[in-house]
């Protein structure tokens, strides 16, 4: 019986994942549910936000469920104890290096994009973010200068093999989709780009029938914008990959939508939205659940081998949206759990 590991976390996290949570035991699967504190509420409860206990159950379980970390009244410990280690330390401990996010724009959404319509309409894409090295897990400090005043540093770089490795995922995928790879960097300027460009160019030999095109980022925000149907797969570093996955959810409708799986090649996997603990909205009911739910079937299609349900997941969310059924943020009124209803209605 599988065992899925639910960390719901901080703000709307445990909102969310309780609508997740509910889609899966909706679809009679014989799933074995544990749930741990992590993030703020771990470091309330524990005195860490990744305590022993909980990264055990992760390591233990076929697929992990996360919600979301962070708060303010955390933002001024020491950083070894802010909520936000939680999620980089169980990526690094997971070694969960491939964090993929696909932005599409679900029918009926065009009027909640950012986008107009008929630009919006054509955004279905995959970004995949290397998740386990770049400026995230560099040498990072703060230091005083030979003159005394205070500087901040984080120390950017990445090996060959980890971009080797995440650039086999683009290919893999984009092989998988349309064929199209766009190897997103700022090799004009960054020297760790530069590197990236060209390892991306050598494991490109074995993909020949994959067409890789390689975009500044700074263009590649714009082109999101303007054009988002232009690109299927994109690849690209840990700190660009933050920035545009998120920049793609409003193309696609509201950050609430965005889910992701975070990967290291063994089948397990965690599972998220790509948002956060939306502190502005947490306890009112107001949250999205359908970026945790599509998390969800993505679990079940990437660690748990169970395509036709995540499937039927989707398709439960597809049909619950076509019906009109919107959180706020869709420009609805619904709640989350009234959300979860309608998507577990339609399963
Ligand atoms: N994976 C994570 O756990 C994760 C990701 C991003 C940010 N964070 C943390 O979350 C906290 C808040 O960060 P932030 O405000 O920059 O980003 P955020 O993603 O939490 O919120 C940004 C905006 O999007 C809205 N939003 C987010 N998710 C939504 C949903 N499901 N439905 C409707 N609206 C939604 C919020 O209300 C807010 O206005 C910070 O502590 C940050 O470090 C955690
Ligand atoms: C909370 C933070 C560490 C995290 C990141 O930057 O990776 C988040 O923004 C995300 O997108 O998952
Ligand atoms: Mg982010």
């Amino acid at each position: 019986m599988p065992l899925i590991a639910l960390l719901p976390g901080d703000g709307i996290g445990p909102e969310v994942v309780a609508e997740a949570r509910r889609v899966l035991e909706a679809l009679d699967l014989d799933l074995t549910f544990e749930s741990a504190p992590v993030g703020g509420a771990a470091y309330e409860a524990l005195g860490h936000p990744l305590p022993p206990s909980t990264l055990d159950l992760a390591q233990r379980a076929d697929a992990v469920l996360f919600g979301a970390v962070g708060d303010a009244r955390y933002d001024s410990l020491e950083r070894a104890f802010r909520p936000e280690q939680a999620i980089l330390g169980l990526r690094k401990a997971l070694g969960l290096f491939a964090n993929l996010r696909p932005a599409k724009l679900f029918a009926g959404l065009e009027d909640a994009s950012a986008l107009k319509p008929e630009v919006a309409g054509a955004i279905d894409l995959v970004i995949i973010r290397e998740l386990n090295g770049d400026v995230y897990f560099g040498e990072k400090g703060q230091r005083k200068t030979a003159d005394g005043r205070r500087e901040g540093y984080d120390i950017m770089s990445y090996d060959e093999d980890q971009v080797r490795r995440i650039a086999h995922v683009g290919f893999q995928t984009a092989r998988g989709r349309t064929g199209k790879l766009c190897s997103v960097d700022k090799a004009n300027v960054l020297e760790t780009s530069q590197l990236w460009r060209d390892v991306v160019i050598e494991v490109s030999a074995e993909y020949s029938d994959v067409q890789l095109t390689h975009m500044y980022v700074d263009n590649a925000a714009m082109q999101l914008v303007r054009n988002p149907g232009q690109f299927d797969t994109i690849v690209t570093g840990n700190l660009f990959g933050d920035i545009l996955s998120d920049q793609a959810s409003m193309c696609a409708g509201s950050i609430g939508m965005l889910p992701s799986a975070s990967l290291n090649g063994t089948g397990k996997g965690m599972y998220e939205p790509i948002h956060g603990s939306a502190p502005d909205i947490a306890g009112q009911g107001k949250a999205n659940p359908c970026a945790t739910i599509l998390s969800a079937a993505m679990l079940l299609r990437h660690s748990l081998n169970a395509a036709a349900a995540a499937d039927r997941v989707e398709a439960a969310v597809t049909a619950a949206l076509v019906a009109g059924s919107r959180t706020p943020d869709l420009g609805g009124a619904l709640s989350t759990s009234a959300m979860g209803d309608a998507v577990v209605a339609k399963l």
